[in-house]
C-alpha cells in the first residue's frame, strides 16, 4: 500500500482538479436521485389528482415539481459531463506525470541499473501500471467517495420521509457496498498477482519474440516459444475469465440486493401510508429513490478488483524506479573547461557482484591530441574502461582525471561534451539518415552532417540511394548493411564535434580499402582530436599514434606498433 500512497504527492499539481472531477460526480449522482425521486413524486402525485377529480386537479400545481424534474434533468446532464471531462482529463495528467517520475527515476539507472532487466518488463512497466495508476482516481477512489457521500445523503433524505425506509436502504448499500466489494477483493487479490506477473511476463516474451524472431531464431526455437507463449496466453485467458466471472457475480448479487431492498422499501412505505404517516405520491418516490440509490453502490466490485491491482501495479512500479542508480550523481559537478589529459592512476574495478578484477592498480596517460589503439585480448577489459570513464559502474580504488578535474565530480552531461563514443554494440532508430544524424546533434545543419558522413565515407552510397539524406535504415540499422550501420554511427559522433573520441571496433565488418578510406578521412578531418580506439585489427595500428595492451588488470606499452 505504500506505494500507492506516494501518489498524492506525486500528483500534487492535479489535485484540486481531481477534488472538483470528484464534486462533479456527487452532483450528478445526487441530480440522478433527485430527478428519479420527484418524478416519482409527480407522476403518482398527478394520478392521484386525475381521479380525485375537478377540484384536486385545479388544486394540483404541476408547474413546480415539473420545473424541478427538469431543473434536475439538466444538472444531471451538465453535471455528468463535466466530471467525465474533468476526470478523464485528470486521469490522463496523473499518467503523464507518473511517467515523467518514472523517467526521471530510471534514466540515472540506465545503463548499468537496467541491464538486469528485460526491455519487454520494463515497458510493461513503464506503459500498464502507469495506466493503472493513473485510473485510481477515477476507477476507485471516485466510486467510493461518491458512494460513502452520496449514499449518507441519499439514507438521510429518506430519513425524512420514513425514517423505516432509510434502515432498509441503509441495510441494503452496506451489504451491497461494503460486504460483496469486500468478498470481491478477497478474491481478486489473489487473482491480481497472477493476471499482473503472467501479464508482465507475456508482453516480455513477446517484446523478446519479436526482436529474435527472423534471422536470428531457428524456426524450431521460433515454434518453442510460440508454444510456451500461447500457453502462459491460456493461463492469462483462465485468469481474465475468473475475475470477469467474480465481478458478474458480485454485480448480480447487487442487482438482487437492489430489488430486495426496494422491495422492503415498497413494504415499510405502503405500511407507513395506511398508517397516514406517509401521503400515497411518496410511496413510489420513495421506491425509486432507493432504485437509484443502487447506481452509485454498481461500480463498486469492480472498483476492488482494480483496487488490487492497482497496488500491485504502483508496487512494481515503484521497485523499478527506486532502485538508486549504481553511481550518485556529484553533489558539486564541476565543468572543466578544458580536457588536456586523461589521468588513470591505480584504478582497480570489477562489476558489481563479481568476483573477477577487471582492473588492478592499472595507470594509464593519455595527452590531448594522441592517437591510441587500446588492444588485447577479448574479454580483458578494454569496453569495460568505457563503462569507467562514463561513470555507469563505480570503481573501486584510484581515480581518474579528465584535466584537471576528477571525473567523479562531472556529470555524465558534462563528460559526453568532452567525449564521444561510438560503442561496440551501437543502436540506430527507425527513421531516416537525417533523423538519425540529427538526435546525434539537433543543432547540425545540412553541410554539417554532409561533412561527417563524407567522413564516414557514407557519401557514395547516400548519393546512389533515391533518397539520399531521407534513406530509412529501418529499426536498429536493418534496412542498411552492418558496415553502413557501423559508420553511420561513427558519423553520428563526429557530428558533436567534441575534443576525445572513443571508439569502439570503428572498423569492424568493414573491408580493407574502406577501412583505410574511414581512417585516413577520419585523421584528415579532424587533426586536433584525442582518439582512443578499441581494436582486433592490426591494420588500425598505423594510423594510430601508440598502442596500449591490457594484460591482467593492466595498461601496458604494445610493441605492435
Ligand atoms: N555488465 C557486466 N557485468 C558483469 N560482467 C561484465 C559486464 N560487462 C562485461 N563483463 C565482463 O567483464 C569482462 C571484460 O569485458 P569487456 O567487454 O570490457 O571486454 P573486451 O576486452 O571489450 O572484450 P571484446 O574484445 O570481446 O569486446 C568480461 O569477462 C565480461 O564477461
Amino acid at each position: 500500500m505504500i506505494p500507492l500512497r506516494r501518489l498524492p504527492s506525486l500528483t500534487k499539481s492535479v489535485r484540486l482538479y481531481m477534488i472538483f472531477g470528484i464534486a462533479l460526480a456527487c452532483l450528478a449522482a445526487l441530480a440522478s436521485f433527485g430527478l428519479l425521486f420527484l418524478s416519482g413524486w409527480l407522476l403518482a402525485g398527478a394520478a392521484v389528482a386525475g381521479i380525485s377529480g375537478v377540484a384536486a386537479q385545479q388544486a394540483f400545481n404541476i408547474l413546480l415539481p415539473a420545473t424541478g424534474v427538469r431543473f434536475f434533468a439538466m444538472l444531471r446532464i451538465l453535471s455528468r459531463y463535466g466530471e467525465k471531462l474533468i476526470t478523464h482529463d485528470g486521469a490522463l495528467r496523473v499518467m503523464g506525470q507518473l511517467r515523467s517520475w518514472c523517467y526521471h527515476c530510471l534514466a540515472p539507472q540506465a545503463p548499468a541499473g537496467l541491464h538486469n532487466r528485460r526491455g519487454g518488463d520494463l515497458l510493461s512497466r513503464f506503459v500498464t501500471d502507469t495506466d493503472l495508476i493513473g485510473q485510481h482516481y477515477t476507477s476507485t477512489l471516485l466510486p467510493y467517495i461518491r458512494a460513502v457521500v452520496c449514499g449518507s445523503l441519499f439514507v438521510l433524505i429518506m430519513a425524512i420521509f420514513s425514517p423505516q425506509a432509510a434502515l432498509c436502504l441503509a441495510t441494503g448499500l452496506l451489504f451491497s457496498g461494503l460486504i460483496l466489494p469486500y468478498i470481491t477483493g478477497l478474491i481478486a487479490d489473489r487473482l491480481a498477482v497472477t493476471l499482473t506477473t503472467l501479464h508482465s511476463q507475456n508482453r516480455t516474451d513477446l517484446a523478446d519474440l519479436i526482436a529474435a524472431t527472423g534471422e536470428y531464431l531457428a524456426p524450431a526455437a521460433t515454434r518453442h516459444l510460440h508454444i510456451q507463449f500461447t500457453e502462459k496466453q491460456l493461463k492469462l485467458n483462465r485468469s481474465h475469465r475468473l475475475m470477469a466471472a467474480t465481478e458478474s457475480a458480485a454485480r448480480g448479487l447487487t442487482t438482487l440486493c437492489t430489488t430486495v431492498t426496494s422491495l422492503a422499501v415498497l413494504l415499510v412505505a405502503t405500511n407507513s401510508f395506511h398508517k397516514n404517516y406517509l401521503s400515497l405520491p411518496e410511496v413510489p418516490m420513495l421506491v425509486l429513490g432507493c432504485l437509484t440509490a443502487f447506481d452509485i453502490i454498481t461500480p463498486l466490485p469492480a472498483a476492488r478488483q482494480l483496487l488490487s491491482r492497482t497496488k500491485l501495479a504502483a508496487q512494481r512500479l515503484y521497485d523499478a524506479c527506486m532502485t538508486p542508480p549504481l553511481v550518485a550523481a556529484p553533489i558539486h559537478p564541476v565543468h572543466p573547461d578544458n580536457a588536456d589529459f586523461l589521468e588513470i592512476s591505480n584504478l582497480s574495478f570489477r562489476y558489481p557482484g563479481s568476483e573477477q578484477w577487471i582492473f588492478r592498480h592499472a595507470s594509464l596517460n593519455i595527452q590531448k591530441g594522441e592517437r591510441v589503439a587500446l588492444i588485447g585480448p577479448s574479454g580483458t577489459g578494454k569496453s569495460s574502461l568505457i563503462q569507467i570513464l562514463f561513470r555507469f559502474y563505480p570503481f573501486e580504488a584510484g581515480s581518474c582525471h579528465l584535466g584537471e578535474h576528477d571525473i567523479c565530480d562531472m556529470q555524465s552531461e558534462t563528460l559526453a561534451e568532452k567525449i564521444s563514443v561510438a560503442p561496440q554494440n551501437f543502436h540506430l532508430f527507425n527513421g531516416t539518415v537525417r533523423d538519425n544524424m540529427l538526435l546525434a546533434s539537433p543543432q547540425a545543419t545540412e553541410a554539417d552532417i554532409m561533412q561527417a558522413l563524407q567522413t564516414a565515407g557514407l557519401t557514395d552510397w547516400l548519393n546512389n540511394t533515391p533518397h539520399g539524406l531521407e534513406t530509412a535504415v529501418g529499426n536498429e540499422g536493418f534496412q542498411i548493411s552492418g558496415g553502413q550501420a557501423r559508420r553511420l554511427c561513427l558519423a553520428q559522433i563526429l557530428l558533436r564535434k567534441t575534443p576525445w573520441l572513443i571508439l569502439d571496433e570503428p572498423t569492424e565488418g568493414l573491408d580493407a580499402e574502406t577501412e583505410k578510406t574511414v581512417l585516413t578521412n577520419l585523421i584528415q578531418a579532424r587533426p586536433d582530436m584525442t582518439l582512443i580506439c578499441i581494436t582486433h585489427r592490426r591494420s588500425v595500428l598505423p594510423f594510430m599514434t601508440r598502442a596500449i595492451q591490457i594484460r591482467n588488470g593492466q595498461f601496458h606499452p604494445a610493441e605492435e606498433i
